[in-house]
């Protein structure tokens, strides 16, 4: 931790009309979740969903602040891990939430990582026919990427995130102190994502992220100032296209290989979704060069970037057996970005200039991957 600790509260504002919300990024944001809760819904219970991990590492600061405040709460706990945006455990959320007798006016609180974000605010969108819900993000990728925008959802063994909906927290706490307990893998598995931003549409971006690597990662000032800037850029795309039916799909840069990936691997540890984005980064810059699209020292200097983050760039760096092509190719034809048959990418120019491509050759991107798995 630096010596002088920044105290005050960034706020970024996401202006979707009725379903309008801030995101509050600063320290101290757990211990006075009471207090603004209670202003912010009063009279309300909360429903806390959360995994073993933040459970322990995380969850006494929330429920001593909500106590204190004198705020009714609930705690449904599942298993730590992408495995959990499961059928499986979302039955388990549900259970947990009605036999806790949480009503239709009352709030569900998703407090961990991306996968409790999403698996706790699809719970919120189909219990009772919709339950409002507040993101507590407390892993790096949540804070930068996940509790914004509205996408839910679990896995499917067809593919990753194929069950869900889009419903908008009420409000985001993203406490910077929550990261002081996350693990630098997963730290570092947040960071593509953080990077993921710069290589869309703001080279500026990604060059202020190869000077403030360091201090991101050593929580320095600049640690909360990419979060912010993360999060103001997600915003920009969800209000120009909430649902996705356009521009947004270019926060999917990197995702399409990425979540073959993951399928392949199990949704397991052996590649986190960060981990896969930054292959998948990788990988659509090369076939965008390989396609005569983008300078191939762009993919060079982004792969550069990843590997100091200490991230996987290489599909052979995936730890255990080598992964076969045709079930990452089945992955990518369920992709929900797939219209009328055709792939759909999300490809590149060079740093700060990815578009969407739909018509994509299956056939190229089967040598593609034949080649980058070989
Ligand atoms: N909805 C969206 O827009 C969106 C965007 C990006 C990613 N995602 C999804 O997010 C998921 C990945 O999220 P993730 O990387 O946060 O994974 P995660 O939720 O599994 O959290 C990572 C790990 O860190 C632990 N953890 C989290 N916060 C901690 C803390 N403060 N201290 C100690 N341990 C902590 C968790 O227990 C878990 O083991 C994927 O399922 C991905 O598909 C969704
Ligand atoms: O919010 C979005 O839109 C994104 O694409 C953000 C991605 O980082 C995220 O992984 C998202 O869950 C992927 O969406 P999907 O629609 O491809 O499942
Ligand atoms: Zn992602």
């Amino acid at each position: 931790m630096p010596d002088e600790v920044d105290r005050s509260v960034r706020t970024v504002h996401v202006p979707l009309g009725e379903r309008a919300y801030d995101i509050l990024i600063g320290h101290g944001l757990i211990e006075s979740a009471g207090e603004r809760l209670a202003q912010a819904f009063p009279g309300r219970r909360f429903g806390i969903v959360t995994d073993m991990e933040v459970a322990q590492a995380q969850l006494p600061r929330l429920t001593s602040a909500l106590q204190a405040a004198g705020i009714g709460h609930e705690v449904v706990v599942v298993p730590a891990g992408e495995a959990s945006k499961s059928l499986d455990r979302l039955g388990d959320v549900l259970d947990g939430l009605l036999s806790a007798r949480l009503e239709r006016g009352d709030l569900v609180v998703a407090l961990g990582g991306g996968v409790i974000g999403d698996l706790a605010g699809f719970a919120a969108a189909i219990t009772r026919r919709g339950m409002d819900f507040v993101q507590m993000p407390t892993s790096l990728l949540a804070q930068v990427d996940s509790s914004v925008g509205g996408k839910t959802g679990i896995n499917a063994p067809q593919g990753k995130n194929l069950i869900g909906a889009f419903h908008q927290p009420r409000l985001v706490l993203a406490d910077l102190d929550a990261l002081e307990t996350l693990p630098p893998r997963q730290f570092a598995a947040g960071y593509a994502e953080i990077v993921k931003y710069g290589l869309i549409d703001d080279e500026g971006f990604f060059f202020w992220l190869e000077e403030n690597r360091a201090n991101i990662f050593s929580g320095g000032p600049a640690r909360a100032e990419a979060i912010a800037r993360a999060c103001a850029a997600k915003t920009r795309f969800v209000l120009a296209d909430e649902k996705e039916t356009g521009v947004r799909a270019l926060l999917n840069l990197g995702h399409t290989f990425g979540h073959a990936l993951e399928k392949v691997t199990g949704y397991s540890d052996r590649l986190l979704h960060g981990e896969g984005v930054a292959i998948g980064m990788v990988l659509a810059h090369r076939f965008s060069a390989r396609l005569g699209l983008a300078p191939s020292q762009d993919g060079v200097r982004i792969t550069r970037h990843l590997e100091a983050a200490g991230l996987p760039t290489e599909i052979g760096q995936i730890a255990g057996d080598k992964l076969p092509v045709e079930p990452m190719m089945d992955a990518i034809a369920q992709d929900k970005k797939v219209v009328r048959g055709k792939l759909t990418f999300i490809l590149t120019r060079g740093i700060g200039q990815a578009f969407v491509e739909r018509n994509v050759d299956p056939e190229a991107v089967r040598a593609f991957l034949e080649e980058m798995s070989a």
